[in-house]
């Protein structure tokens, strides 16, 4: 795959073969993928979905994903045959992170670090399929599939103040729990507040660093302050969704007679039956998933004051796997657009409509991941920002879960980590190595790129202070 560095941090891959667009990848020479990974020739296959518009994007953490990489955002014009594609969405629908507040310095936790970590440990059920902080019956599933984490607060978890500093205000409105099939449901109904395996996290982190402390103060964050970070998405229930969607406009893209390169992309027109059957019931999935986030917090809350006496604020909650339809100018005119974001994060600009007047001037607040071991990142959305407003969403792999399981040592790992201070909790030494620092990029090289191509600002360096690993 031909790569040309069009300015430093973006390089453009000329439309070729069933391309309609360009693709544009933002990275450092150093952070481009392997070229036998195979994740440049995603971006090139995206690039040929019905109605795509100005490019096939990928982030600085992008790596091969399940049709798009990872790293992968897309537009399409809904107006115009647009298609909307599963695989740019990804499994864990709107899969995100919760970052949260407390009134604390690091100072303060050190003595009480093992307590808290125990704590948080019994409090969040954790692998696959077990245990959930909230159980459901089909009805009250329901209405969290209609009304997200709104559902939540209405039913006495956390505070309406945490609907204001989510996506979406906690909810998207044009779920369909209707279109969600029973066995999504079956798999959904157990698993409401659970983080799930692999990658999945629940971590306390401190405050290291502040690169904009105008910012970081509207974000309500302060050096050496300890904060929680959660990361999950839908569980089994988006999975099914994921699985059954693909497997019906598979079906039905000869007779719509729509060809994509790769079978993963299957698609359909997002205004046509099938379109609409995925978008109701990905965005239930949706809803499904901020909420898991909200009661997962709401408990790792109760636990820190509980051994702290204080509690914890929200700072924002954000997806990165998600499709969305959305306004954007393109060539002049102004557009509805279905925008995939499959691990990438949307980064409004200050002065966007849809953030709280709180953060209206701020801009949308951006929560980076990095890895147990390493730092993790608060970033904001900028005036002018490509992608149609979006950004990185972690470090990304450099290393596929077998291959690290193959190359890292579990015990010493586990043992190093405790011994930089990290408390490790949950997780079995298989899982320990998958998600070792090392099968990761470095993160601070990512966000310092994904600033530098213009897509985001750098507000805060956090560093691990103890995890809880799904
Ligand atoms: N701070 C931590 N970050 C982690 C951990 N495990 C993974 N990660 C990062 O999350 C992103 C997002 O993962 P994805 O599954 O949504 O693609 C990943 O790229 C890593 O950078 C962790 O334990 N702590
Ligand atoms: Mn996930
Ligand atoms: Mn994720």
């Amino acid at each position: 795959m031909e790569l040309v560095e069009e300015t430093p941090f973006r390089f453009r891959i000329e439309p070729h073969g069933a391309m309609r667009v360009p693709g544009v990848v933002f990275a450092s020479r150093r952070l481009l993928p392997p070229k036998d990974d195979g994740s440049l020739t995603q971006v090139a296959n995206v690039a040929a979905l019905p109605g795509i518009v100005r490019a096939s994007y990928a982030m600085p953490d992008m790596h091969w994903g399940y049709g798009f990489p990872i790293g992968g955002v897309a537009a399409t014009d809904v107006r115009a045959g647009g298609v909307v594609s599963p695989g740019g969405v990804g499994f864990d629908i709107s899969c995100g992170v919760r970052l949260l507040a407390a009134d604390l310095d690091r100072s303060e936790f050190g003595h009480v670090a093992e307590k808290v970590l125990n704590g948080l440990s019994r409090a969040t059920p954790r692998g696959a399929g077990r245990g959930a902080v909230w159980q459901l019956s089909r009805d009250g599933l329901e209405h969290l599939l209609a009304e997200g984490s709104r559902y939540a607060v209405e039913r006495g978890w956390g505070v309406q103040r945490d609907l204001e500093r989510c996506e979406d205000g906690g909810a998207v409105d044009d779920a369909e729990p209707g279109r969600v099939s029973a066995r999504a449901l079956d798999r959904g109904l157990g698993q409401v507040g659970s983080l799930g395996s692999g990658n999945h996290f629940l971590e306390v982190q401190a405050v290291d660093e502040i690169y904009d402390e105008g910012l970081a103060g509207a974000f309500g964050l302060r050096p050496g302050q300890v904060c929680v970070m959660i990361h999950c998405g839908s569980r089994g229930l988006g999975h099914q969704i994921c699985t059954d969607h693909v497997r019906r406009m598979d079906e039905s893209m000869a007779d719509r007679g729509l060809s994509v390169p790769d079978r993963q992309l299957a698609c359909a027109p997002v205004d046509s039956a099938e379109g609409r059957a995925y978008l109701g019931a990905m965005a239930a999935a949706a809803n499904y998933a901020r909420a898991n986030r909200h009661v997962l917090g709401v408990a790792a809350g109760e636990v820190v004051r509980e051994v702290t006496g204080r509690g914890l604020d929200l700072v924002y909650d954000i997806s990165h796997n998600l499709a969305k339809i959305e306004s954007h100018e393109v060539e002049g005119h102004r557009r509805t657009l279905c925008v995939h974001r499959k691990g990438a994060t949307r980064a409004l600009p200050p002065g966007h409509p849809e953030l709280p007047p709180d953060l209206r001037e701020a801009g949308q607040p951006v929560l980076i991941p990095g890895s147990m071991g390493t730092a993790s990142h608060v970033l904001a959305g900028v005036a002018g920002g490509d992608a149609f407003h979006s950004t990185c969403h972690g470090a990304g792999r450099t290393q596929s879960r077998h291959q690290a399981v193959r190359t890292i040592d579990a015990r010493r790992l586990r043992r190093e980590l405790e011994h930089s201070g990290i408390v490790v909790r949950g997780s079995s030494a298989r899982g320990l190595a998958e998600e070792a620092p090392t099968a990761y990029k470095d993160v601070d090289a990512v966000v310092a790129v994904a600033e530098g191509a213009g897509l985001c600002r750098r507000v805060a360096r956090l560093v691990p202070l103890g995890v809880v690993k799904g």
